[in-house]
């Protein structure tokens, strides 16, 4: 496939250092030098997403429950490219016994976002271990979440495409209720059933639950965060702090608009269908 691409991409030990280097700097705002127009049609932005494997920087954004996890995590397979949650990393920082972790056990507690420099050292963390076994191309989950952050990495690297999964808030609620994790394997399941009718001209959304395999059940926990209190302050803290994330990446015409359709049966084929990726690979994508 071929691979059209505006500017050429640094390594990611370069984006690494520079990430660091130009968030540590106290003249960060006038290091940062925009490299992309202002503004680049819908057609130009899907030509951008004909990939090749293992060279994708792509972001997906999103509300708290409406499955970046799950969407990117299934593109990362698919494209041959790591899938980096800052959640994750927040999470597995704050399950260990450093130094940082008993702050940060508080903070995502309150459903509140963990400092930018927190963020960029463990996501510069998290790359330099990925450069030294040798990946290349990511999709970034749950970063950027401010708009320092976007500023950040925009001024480090050229990120292809950030895709905007959209769900109703309702939908959202229950699907953050019913999350449940295997604390073995890591996987994701849900046991909520999303039905929710359309009403005054908006489409109802169905989503059946997502039921863990037998060997999983036993070993099923919900995250601390994933309470009602907790949810509606993390969705009020999106709306806050990172939908101008959203307008950030829309004038930079670098926005992929996703309203999902459904569960994953019929949200998974939309979405590659969304993305330009060929029909023949769906079938070995899908996990
Ligand atoms: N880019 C980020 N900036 C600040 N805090 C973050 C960031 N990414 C993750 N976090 C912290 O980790 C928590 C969990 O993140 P995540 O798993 O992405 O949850 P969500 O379901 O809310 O999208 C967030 O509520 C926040 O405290």
């Amino acid at each position: 496939m071929a691979v059209l691409l505006r500017n050429p991409k640094i390594s990611i030990k370069s984006f690494s250092s520079c990430i660091s280097r130009n968030f540590s700097g106290t003249t960060l705002n006038s290091e940062i030098d925009l490299k992309v127009p202002s503004f680049l049609s819908q057609n130009s932005l899907l030509r951008r997403q004909e990939t090749k494997e293992g060279n994708v920087q792509w972001v997906f954004l999103g509300c708290p429950g409406v499955g970046k996890g799950t969407y990117a995590s299934r593109l990362s397979v698919f494209l041959g490219v790591p899938h980096i949650a800052t959640g994750d990393l927040v999470r597995e920082e704050l399950n260990s016994s450093g130094p940082l972790a008993s702050q940060l056990k508080e903070i995502v507690n309150q459903g509140k976002l963990v400092s930018d420099e927190i963020i960029i050292s463990l996501l510069s963390k998290r790359l330099e271990a990925g450069e030294a076994k040798g990946e290349s191309g990511f999709i970034l989950d749950g970063f950027p979440r401010t708009i320092r952050q976007a500023e950040i990495l925009e001024g480090v690297t050229d990120i292809d495409l950030v895709v905007n999964l959209k769900l109703q808030k309702e939908a959202l609620l229950a699907k953050c209720l019913g999350r449940r994790i295997c604390i073995e394997c890591g996987r994701n399941y849900n046991v909520a059933c999303i039905d929710i009718k359309g009403e005054n001209g908006n489409p109802g959304i169905y989503m059946d639950p997502l039921p863990a395999p037998p060997q999983c059940v036993p070993k099923l926990i919900q995250r601390a965060d994933d309470t009602e209190e907790v949810v509606k302050e993390r969705l009020r803290i999106y709306d806050e702090m990172s939908q101008p994330v959203e307008e950030f990446y829309r004038s930079r015409g670098k926005l992929l608009e996703f309203d999902l359709p459904g569960g994953i049966p019929e949200s998974w084929p939309k979405l590659l269908e969304a993305l330009n990726l060929d029909h023949e690979d769906k079938c070995s994508a899908v996990a």
